[in-house]
């Protein structure tokens, strides 16, 4: 697992992490998750640090100079995105993880308003289950946890940190949570990973609203 921690191993620098940040906005843009500013993007350097996006700016239309570079384990620079918090707390706990995506895509945040009270959208019976990581077979229980909004981004940091602590042998975790009437993230362990996730799971949603719809 090590040599596949930071994006793709020795010789990726801050200007290809910043590249992949651009890039994963630009594609996000494209497919309408990011409306009116909304969603942030950040990528692994190297164990202690990250490119992020700053706070506010259109994420379809992203400069180099939007991003900024965060030391983990230094305080949040000043512009950083407002749920920057959230992206740190995953890259501490989960050192495997090489990029994290956020995006206000309209099945994510639709279902996640429906499943708040449940907690959790549950995934099974679907073939594109297997575009994520380790899962083999459209039998799986994949479990996206949902939890209720939140503007304390450090207390919500903390409550996904305890979902995934507590996460059983039995489910298979997905690589993404929802947030209620707000949006997904999406990780993995390189950005083209995490490109992956963004886009199953947000088709994955739209199957289960669509599917929703007709049965009782
Ligand atoms: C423009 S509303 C969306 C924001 O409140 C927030 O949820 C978001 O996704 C973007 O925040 P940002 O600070 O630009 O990273
Ligand atoms: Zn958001």
């Amino acid at each position: 697992m090590a040599t596949t921690v930071h994006l793709a191993g020795e010789g990726n620098d801050e200007a290809h992490a910043v590249a992949e940040v651009i890039a994963a906005g630009r594609r996000a843009s494209a497919r309408h998750w990011v409306p009116a500013t909304s969603g942030n993007f950040s990528a692994r350097i190297d164990a202690g640090r990250i490119a992020i996006t700053r706070s506010g700016v259109d994420k379809g239309a992203l400069l180099a100079a939007d991003i900024l570079i965060q030391p983990l384990d230094a305080p949040l620079l000043p512009r950083s995105s407002a749920e920057a918090p959230l992206h740190v707390a995953l890259y501490h706990q989960h050192p495997e993880i090489g990029a994290i995506f956020h995006v206000h895509s309209p099945a994510a945040t639709v279902i996640a308003r429906l499943a708040e009270a449940e907690g959790r959208v549950i995934l099974n019976g679907w073939e594109l289950q297997k575009a994520l990581a380790g899962v083999t077979t459209h039998e799986a229980r994949v479990e996206v946890p949902v939890f209720a909004n939140e503007q304390d981004t450090e207390t919500l940091a903390a409550r996904v940190d305890a979902r995934f602590a507590a996460f059983g042998a039995d489910v298979h975790a997905a690589p993404g949570y929802l947030l209620s009437g707000h949006g997904l993230y999406a990780w993995g362990r390189t950005p083209a990973e995490a490109a992956r996730h963004l886009e199953a799971l947000e088709a994955l949603f739209d199957f289960e609203l669509s599917y929703r719809r007709f049965t009782p």
